[in-house]
């Protein structure tokens, strides 16, 4: 029997396993809780189903980053697969050789040095960031993060101008259909992969698929739609995803439908994962304002009274040590993306069969008692020496940075994602105070540090508000002059 060669983890019910000990949401917590009791290295059951959990950084490390040629396929997920995205989504192909193709292409214009390419875009989006909230603070302070995240990844793939002055944003059908297939397929609401005998069923009658199928087709049509309106990047020298996967397209191994669904998924990984650490960046710095001072001191010594730009990074070690730290202190795809094994292996002198699915539970591995102390602290200067330098990087840390997955399957946009928030942080800081804001009777409105909503695959802060105070003379001419003649905002 499978289960006496898998590592053991809390008692469940024949035939059901662990299913009715499983929260819907939080996931990841009950997960960590386990993790005190059964180890680093347990499994789970959801009926006859294995979940093997990964709860310390170096058992991940061993099975997702040495074992991956046997540990990167994904698990069936039938109703989000099949029906909804018709195995077209890169985030949950297998890693068969269209997945490749794909990762190729992607890694080709966003690995660590061609995302530089898109600096200059990232550094003028930053400013329009904080321009906008300077001149708008009555707007909500997290839909301008939305549009900041949004625009950054829509150009880097479809090119066209900064998205957060748009009247309408371009983006919002893709929200809305990106929504949507996160609920719909949400394990929880997905009859046929707790009874995959109804799978045959479902193929034939029509009437089963409808939601599905109408919703691969509203997707399609917005893919195609935003491919073929793909221009370059307004005023700037990066080459588009799309521009470069035209003119590359034979040497990748894609057609253009390919390229258009990749490109498509590339957005729906990007924003939502962009905007919610951002936004974990800022209910840091409202909980912990000492760690904003100490940052902004390096900010003024560096960057003065001009905005910090790429080529200041080298220099702000505190802000680098505070980037890794926000990942680190609430991961935002707090359970990553499940990984399968393709083959039978053995690890630990246990036996892992093809078909055992790992759950990366990025949320304990952050919390690491060998790797950091006190981790419900938000602390930067963990990743710093006494003279303010970073620390030598622990191999099973992927460089401090779990929160973006393990393997062959580690997240394609990491380093551009990584850019982005660097100089989107490097901004807030540098202009601004940031406050709570307060009620009639002058009490702060503040959100809690676990106050979060889960949205199935990324866990973000619930709303709150926030009152930006500028801290530069002549703060507006200072980003106006930043965003040279490339960007006019409203
Ligand atoms: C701070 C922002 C981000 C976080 C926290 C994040 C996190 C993650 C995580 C945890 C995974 C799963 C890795 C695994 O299975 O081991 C992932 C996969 C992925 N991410 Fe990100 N991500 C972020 C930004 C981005 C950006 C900006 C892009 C696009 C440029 C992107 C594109 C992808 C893609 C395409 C995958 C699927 C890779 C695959 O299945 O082979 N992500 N990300």
């Amino acid at each position: 029997k499978q289960s006496c060669r898998l590592p053991s983890g809390p008692p469940g019910l024949p035939l059901l396993g662990n299913l009715l000990q499983l929260p819907s949401t939080y996931l990841f917590r009950k997960l960590h809780a386990w993790s005190h009791e059964y180890g680093p290295l347990y499994t789970i059951w959801m009926g006859t189903q294995p979940f093997v959990v990964l709860g310390s950084a170096a058992v991940a490390a061993d099975v997702l980053d040495r074992l991956s040629a046997v540990t990167s396929d994904r698990p069936p997920m039938i109703k989000a697969r099949q029906f909804f995205f018709r195995d077209m989504i890169l985030v949950s192909q297998d890693h068969t050789p269209m997945w490749r193709a794909q990762r190729r292409a992607i890694h080709a214009n966003f690995n660590i040095r061609a995302a530089t390419s898109y600096n200059l875009m990232q550094e003028q989006e930053a400013a329009c960031l904080a321009l906008r909230l300077l001149r708008r603070p009555d707007k909500p302070f997290r839909e301008c993060l939305h549009r900041f995240g949004a625009s950054v990844i829509f150009r880097s793939c479809y090119g066209g101008q900064s998205i957060q002055h748009l009247k309408i944003d371009p983006t919002k059908r893709i929200d809305e259909l990106t929504e949507q297939a996160m609920h719909a397929t949400a394990p929880q609401r997905s009859v046929v992969d707790t009874l995959p005998i109804l799978n045959p069923l479902i193929c034939r009658v029509k009437w089963f698929r409808r939601q599905a199928d109408k919703w691969f087709t509203d997707m399609e049509q917005e893919a195609i739609r935003l491919y073929d309106a793909a221009v370059s990047t307004d005023g700037f020298d990066a080459t588009t995803l799309v521009h470069d996967v035209n003119t590359n397209m034979e040497k990748y191994g894609m057609t253009k439908h390919d390229a258009m669904w990749m490109t498509m998924t590339l957005f729906m990984a990007g924003q939502e994962t962009t905007d919610t650490t951002l936004c974990i960046f800022v209910l840091a710095m409202l909980h912990y304002p000492e760690v904003a001072q100490e940052a902004q001191r390096q900010l003024d010594a560096v960057c003065g009274d001009f905005p910090p730009t790429f080529e200041d990074r080298a220099k702000l070690p505190y802000l680098e040590a505070l980037l890794k730290e926000t990942t680190r202190w609430k991961p935002g795809v707090p359970l990553s993306i499940p990984h399968m094994a393709s083959e039978d292996f053995e690890y630990k002198g246990y036996t892992f069969k093809k078909g055992t699915v790992f759950l990366d539970n990025l949320w304990s591995q952050t919390r690491d008692p060998h790797l950091y102390r006190n981790p419900e602290l938000f602390d930067p200067s963990r990743f710093l020496d006494d003279s303010g330098n970073l620390l030598p990087i622990n191999p099973d840390t992927r460089a401090d940075q779990l929160a973006f997955g393990h393997g062959r399957r580690v997240c394609v946009g990491r380093d551009f994602a990584l850019n982005t928030m660097f100089i989107a942080c490097a901004y807030l800081l540098w202009a601004f105070r940031l406050e709570w804001p307060r009620d009639e009777h002058g009490s702060e409105v503040i959100c809690g540090v676990d106050d979060f909503r889960d949205t199935t695959v990324t866990v973000s802060p619930r709303d709150f508000g926030i009152v930006p105070r500028p801290r530069k003379e002549g703060l507006e001419e200072r980003l106006l002059a930043a965003l040279k003649e490339h960007d006019i905002i409203d």
